[in-house]
């Protein structure tokens, strides 16, 4: 049975899911390499918490959690059932990662990345147990987005899919078990391909990129919360999409590079939100606003959702 849970990096995500897990009941201790990334981590777990408390996520009956933050690896991994990396996308980051916990870890510790969608099966390739590691992906932001992927790589113990689905589901998120591991797993297949065509219509000046999210937002973003796409098909009519998909398909981007658009952002260190700047700008009070209002209208439209409004 898990209890005890240790995340690795504490960047956008790590902090959101130290809140959600610790009310669940969960024991969370919360480790960065970085020290400034502890201390952000450290202010930002207030707010979310106080987001759970507006979405109505109550603790069990044995009681809420605790997080508590080290700047010490080996603390935050001694005794834990399972360790969540949620280091930066990248391989040899994730390894070196995976290498520094090794001999640490109990023979039961379960290790879970969240990566976004490197293979599991490559990552197990830098771990001793790799019947062990399993891929727990969740989505931004993690203390509000309840659906979260669950992958095996190909050394994955069935055992080892089926603990982390069910303490998933044991402290009301929603698992989703992706039966092939596949790049991307599901939803960043599906949200990239998105991404890519939203990127090269601003890029060819098709459309202003405030005008893409209106489009995207109001258009099929609002209808796809309540209607997923295979029933958005149905709905439709499979003729429809036969038809338009037809000569539409061809014309779609299928580029398979990353975007000019994007690389002279990214050289420039325009990052978006965390840099002030990419895609939008952003003074630091639009940033904190922003960040408010995008967690209540989450939160509002969750309960809507979820029938309790
Ligand atoms: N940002 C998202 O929307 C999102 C969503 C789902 C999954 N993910 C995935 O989650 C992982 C983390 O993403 P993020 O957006 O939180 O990244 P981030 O860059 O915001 O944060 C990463 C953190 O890891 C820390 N770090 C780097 N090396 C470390 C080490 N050796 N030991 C401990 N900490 C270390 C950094 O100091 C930083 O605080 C990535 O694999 C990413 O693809 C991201
Ligand atoms: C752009 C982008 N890339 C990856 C992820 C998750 O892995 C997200 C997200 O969760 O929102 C994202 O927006």
């Amino acid at each position: 049975m898990i209890q005890r849970i240790a995340i690795i990096g504490l960047g956008t995500m790590g902090p959101g899911m130290a809140a959600r897990l610790a009310r669940g009941g969960l024991q969370v201790v919360a480790y960065d390499v970085a020290p400034a990334a502890i201390e952000r981590a450290r202010s930002i777990l207030g707010i979310a918490e106080g987001v759970l408390d507006s979405l109505g996520v109550t603790s069990p009956a044995s009681g809420a959690g605790t997080v508590r933050f080290t700047d010490d690896i080996a603390d935050a991994v001694s005794g834990a059932d399972l360790v969540i990396e949620n280091v930066p996308e990248n391989i040899s980051i994730k390894a070196d990662v995976y290498r520094a916990i090794d001999g640490l870890i109990g023979p039961e510790t379960l290790v879970a990345s969240d990566t976004s969608g490197i293979p599991i099966t490559k990552l197990q390739a830098h771990i001793s147990h790799p019947e062990r590691m399993v891929g727990m992906h969740w989505s931004n932001p993690p203390h509000i987005i309840p659906m979260i992927e669950v992958i095996a790589g190909e050394k994955t113990a069935p055992q080892t899919v089926a603990t982390i689905r069910d303490l998933i589901r044991s402290i009301g998120l929603l698992p989703v078990v992706v039966k092939k591991d596949v790049p991307g797993f599901v939803e960043n297949r599906v949200l990239y391909a998105l991404l890519r065509e939203a990127v090269d219509l601003v890029e060819r000046g098709v459309i202003d990129p405030e005008d893409l999210d209106t489009c995207v937002s109001w258009g099929i973003g609002y209808k796809i919360a309540v209607i997923g796409p295979m029933a958005l098909l149905d709905m439709a009519g499979l003729d429809i999409y036969k038809s338009v998909s037809s000569f539409l398909n061809a014309d779609l981007s299928n580029r398979d590079d990353v975007a000019p658009m994007v690389l002279q952002k990214t050289n420039a260190s325009k990052f978006g939100i965390k840099s002030g700047e990419g895609m939008f700008s952003y003074t630091p009070e639009q940033i904190k606003a922003l960040q408010g209002e995008r967690a209540r209208k989450l939160v509002a439209v969750r309960r809507i959702l979820e029938g309790r409004e």
